[in-house]
């Protein structure tokens, strides 16, 4: 049973078997024949390959005895006839093509659009005529080659030939030039060699931007412009989020630049290597930024698209598009008067279109306040052939440079920049610090004035006349060290690195982009000391990080003097990207741009490239500071936004605040602690120098130097706020004046003291002595203050001891200066000099006189009140240098209040 099982197994597999052989012999017998095949179907290509190169009238003859020539024939026939079948339907159908894709004036007969002015907008036809061809007896047909946004032109001429160049390209950029609608498309011309005019029957153009002519020796300024203008086109593409400019017209329906076409007429020879290599790079990026190159002659080929016609005589050419076999016969030039006529009407109507010089209402929007400035600050500054151009304060510009000499502009230029910010980005947005060293008011029409009551909404400090007060500038610049650090923080507490996340993060924050201007700069590093050393660090720390922070500056100086401040600070100047040259300006731009030299009167070059050439745009600056114009846009500005946002603050170096009007002096009431009120801080906020008069030892102070009048108005105001701050009868004033010409201003605050109500005594020379013992050894009760004018004065008579006395007055003196304060007496004291009150201190401390406002003393003389540390001080008119120990590290300048003279 099992025998029989395992037998009948066996059977079953050998059947198998034999079935699978079968299979594998069918298989491989296949295959052996589609091999078979497939070597004679190799060996009729082979011959069909040979037969071709050769052709058959020289055929080998062993391929002509081949046994496969006969199927070769046929399929070769078969071939040559379909072909021409075909081929006979070209030409129709490239008239058809043409028709469609060079409409109007790009492939039509002159007669047809010469003079008229073209209307194309927003894109432009693939294809221009340049001639026609014919291959058979249809007749012939346009043969068109493809230019703007999709293609270059390369040209090469045969002897004799140049002036059939020059009518093709002439015809060409005609027929471009009077399809689009004026200003649409920019044509850039070089000629090697042309001393002349190339092509001179464009030349009515060439008074307008359609057509811009470049000096034979000036090829490099045309590839820089170009590479200039393809890498900001890019920047520009780019950020709105499109990779050409075709796409971003496309995307937004609107054009935002011109075409361009830049021809270059070489003659064969070579360029040197670095134009060939910028030349290859431009041709590269030329065609997403809108510009097209025509090269005539020229010794390299374009990268990009391209498309060849070489020309073979005067009147044939032929083409990439068309292919070697094909001649083109080039349509004939149009007639010199005919072109010029044209032109002139073009040009007419681009001037006409363009709507003559520009002014500085055309830099505004429609609408007011309509921009965020999350990203950047966008403006337009003036125009160039009509076209705005615009600065942008942003990454990659976050601060700026702005030369010139004097009378070219700067201000003028600021004022325009500033107008255009100010119209685009409301006050929200937007905040302005305008500080002029000049000595003049260049910026004070922003604050509200006498004649003008309106200010500027944006700006938030306003600096005039400071060109004596370094310090101002000093504080600007901590105020703004200080704000960075305020958005740092903020933005290191949101986890974000710049301000346009930071807003994102924060919806509800108030971060405007700060600009702060300073016009005449340099000031802050005028002179070895300490204002200039503090100055040039802040300003290094602010460049360099506040672009991430929305800080921005903006630094206007007459050329050389500005730039040699730089000296030894190359961070700030490096970070001033954005580089505005005034006509004239020297070493604003890079040492080899020469831009500024020819830029015309009222002219700006502004370049966002650190000054290299081919960051150069040229624009005109309407008129933006003269009467009526830029206040007329402050008043608008003032309407919509000034019942949202304070005033700016006003600083005029010139001007010294009066005590009765600064807030500080309103704010003071009775109830507090004394404080006396001595001048106005050199602050960006509005604040007042004061004295804390609390019941500790050394709460005195010493007015030092000869300046009666500061010396006056200090003690004056130290007076009258301390007045403020008790009611009738709760604080006595001993009054004691030893300079008989201040008498009467003295005699005037005893009665104003009187007046309001207080206790005053005033002790003559000779009882002085007596009141200070008294002072000392009497019972403490209400709170005095002794105000002495002219101390040094008294000293001889406090000197004298009285027979039979232990202690002289001068010894009482020195009680009321060490312990009065913790008896609530202190004293206000006047010394003409330093050594008059070291003398009077004796060999006690310093200590007793905790604070001080010094006038025309040395800073040398101070440092021993000033815990021995170097004080620089150089003393000037109006200004005071108080120091008080209790509060200060080192002395700050200080201007003492106007006090009307009797
Ligand atoms: N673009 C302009 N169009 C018409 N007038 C202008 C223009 N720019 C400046 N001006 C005029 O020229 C004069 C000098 O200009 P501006 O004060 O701006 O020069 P500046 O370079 O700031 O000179 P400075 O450094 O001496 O102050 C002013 O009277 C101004 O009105």
């Amino acid at each position: 049973m099992k025998f029989a099982k395992s037998s009948e197994q066996r059977g079953r597999v050998l059947t198998a078997l034999g079935a699978m052989r079968q299979q594998l012999g069918l298989v491989l017998g296949a295959a052996q024949a589609a091999r078979e095949t497939a070597e004679a179907e190799l060996e009729r290509l082979r011959l069909e390959q040979r037969i071709l190169r050769a052709g058959i009238a020289h055929a080998d003859p062993e391929d002509l005895r081949h046994p496969a020539l006969s199927s070769v024939q046929d399929r070769l026939n078969a071939v040559h006839t379909a072909f021409y079948a075909e081929a006979s339907t070209v030409p129709g159908k490239l008239r058809q093509l043409v028709a469609e894709s060079a409409p109007g004036a790009a492939s039509a007969p002159p007669s047809d659009w010469l003079g008229r002015v073209g209307t194309g907008k927003l894109s432009v036809p693939p294809l221009w005529r340049i001639g026609s061809s014919t291959v058979d007896s249809s007749g012939p047909f346009p043969v068109a080659v493809p230019l703007l946004d999709e293609s270059h032109l390369s040209i090469t001429t045969a002897p004799k030939t140049r002036a059939a160049a020059e009518a093709l390209v002439e015809n060409l950029l005609l027929r471009v030039l009077s399809s689009m609608e004026p200003g649409a498309v920019r044509v850039h011309l070089w000629d090697i060699g042309q001393l002349t005019a190339v092509l001179p029957n464009l030349y009515p153009l060439s008074r307008t931007s359609a057509v811009t002519v470049y000096d034979p020796a000036r090829l490099d300024d045309l590839l820089d412009e170009l590479a200039g203008y393809i890498r900001r086109t890019h920047a520009q593409t780019m950020q709105a989020g499109h990779h050409s400019v075709r796409s971003m017209r496309e995307a937004l329906g609107q054009r935002t630049e011109p075409w361009r076409i830049a021809v270059f007429f070489g003659n064969g020879e070579d360029w040197s290597r670095e134009q060939l290599r910028e030349l290859r790079r431009i041709a590269g990026g030329a065609l997403a930024a809108g510009i097209s190159l025509i090269g005539v002659d020229l010794p390299t080929m374009f990268g990009g698209g391209v498309e060849n016609i070489r020309l073979v005589d005067e009147q044939h050419a032929v083409t990439s598009m068309t292919g070697q076999d094909i001649v083109v016969d080039l349509d004939p030039p149009i007639p010199a008067v005919e072109v010029s006529a044209a032109a002139s009407r073009l040009a007419d109507a681009l001037i006409a279109k363009q709507g003559g010089p520009r002014s500085f209402p055309d830099l505004l929007p429609a609408e007011l306040g309509r921009e965020s400035s999350a990203r950047e600050l966008r403006a337009p500054v003036g125009f160039y052939e009509g076209d705005p151009v615009e600065v942008v304060i942003g990454d990659a510009t976050p601060h700026a440079l702005i030369g010139g000499p004097s009378g070219s502009g700067k201000t003028n230029f600021l004022y325009a920049l500033i107008g255009s910010l100010a119209a685009r980005y409301p006050p929200s947005e937007l905040a302005l610090y305008l500080l002029d060293f000049k000595e003049g008011v260049s910026f004070a029409g922003l604050a509200p004035g006498r004649r003008d009551a309106s200010w500027l909404p944006h700006a938030r400090l306003i600096g005039v006349n400071v060109n004596t007060d370094r310090e101002f500038g000093l504080a600007l610049l901590r105020f703004l060290a200080d704000e960075l650090r305020r958005r740092s923080a903020a933005a290191k507490e949101h986890e974000v690195t710049d301000l346009a996340e930071l807003r994102r993060q924060d919806p509800d924050g108030h971060w405007p982009r700060i600009v702060a201007v300073i016009d005449e700069f340099q000031y802050l590093f005028a002179g070895r000391d300490t204002v200039t050393n503090q100055a040039t660090a802040l300003l290094e720390d602010i460049a360099r990080r506040g672009r991430a922070q929305g800080i921005h500056l903006i630094l206007a100086s007459q050329d050389i003097a500005g730039i040699d401040a730089f000296w030894g600070k190359p961070a700030v100047f490096e970070q001033c990207t954005l580089r505005i040259a005034m006509p004239k300006a020297r070493r604003v731009l890079a040492e080899t741009n020469n831009a500024a030299v020819a830029a015309p009167k009222w002219h700006a070059v502004v370049n966002h490239d650190s000054g290299v050439a081919h960051g150069n745009q040229l624009a005109h600056v309407p008129d933006a500071s003269s009467r009526d114009v830029f206040s007329s846009l402050q008043r608008r500005l003032w309407e919509l936004y000034s019942n949202e946002h304070e005033r700016p603050r006003l600083f005029d170096g010139a001007h010294s605040p009066i005590l009765e009007h600064v807030p500080a002096f309103a704010a003071l009431s009775p109830g507090g602690r004394p404080q006396a009120l001595l001048g106005q801080a050199i602050e960006v906020e509005e604040k007042a120098c004061a004295v804390d008069l609390f019941g500790a030892p050394g709460r005195n102070l010493a007015v030092l130097g000869t300046a009666a009048a500061e010396a006056l108005s200090i003690l004056d105001s130290a007076a009258k706020s301390l007045g403020r701050q008790y009611r009738p009868n709760e604080v006595e004033f001993l009054v004691s004046c030893l300079v008989d010409r201040c008498m009467p201003a003295v005699e005037h605050l005893v009665q104003w003291l009187k007046g309001e109500g207080h206790l005053v005594s005033q002790p003559q020379e000779d009882e002085l002595g007596a009141c200070l013992q008294q002072l000392v050894e009497g019972p403490t009760g209400h709170p005095r203050i002794l105000l002495l004018y002219g101390v040094d004065a008294a000293l001889p008579v406090l000197e004298a001891k009285k027979p039979g006395e232990l202690k002289s007055g001068l010894d009482h003196f020195r009680t009321v200066l060490k312990q009065g304060p913790t008896r609530d007496v202190h004293t206000l004291g006047w010394w003409r000099s330093t050594a008059r009150l070291k003398d009077t201190l004796g060999f006690g401390s310093t200590d007793d006189i905790g604070a001080w406002a010094a006038l025309d003393v040395q800073g040398s003389e101070l440092s021993q009140f000033a815990a021995g540390q170097v004080v620089h001080w150089s003393p000037r008119p109006g200004r005071a240098l108080f120091f008080d120990r209790s509060t200060h590290v080192s002395p700050e300048v200080m201007i003492p209040f106007d006090r009307p003279e009797f």
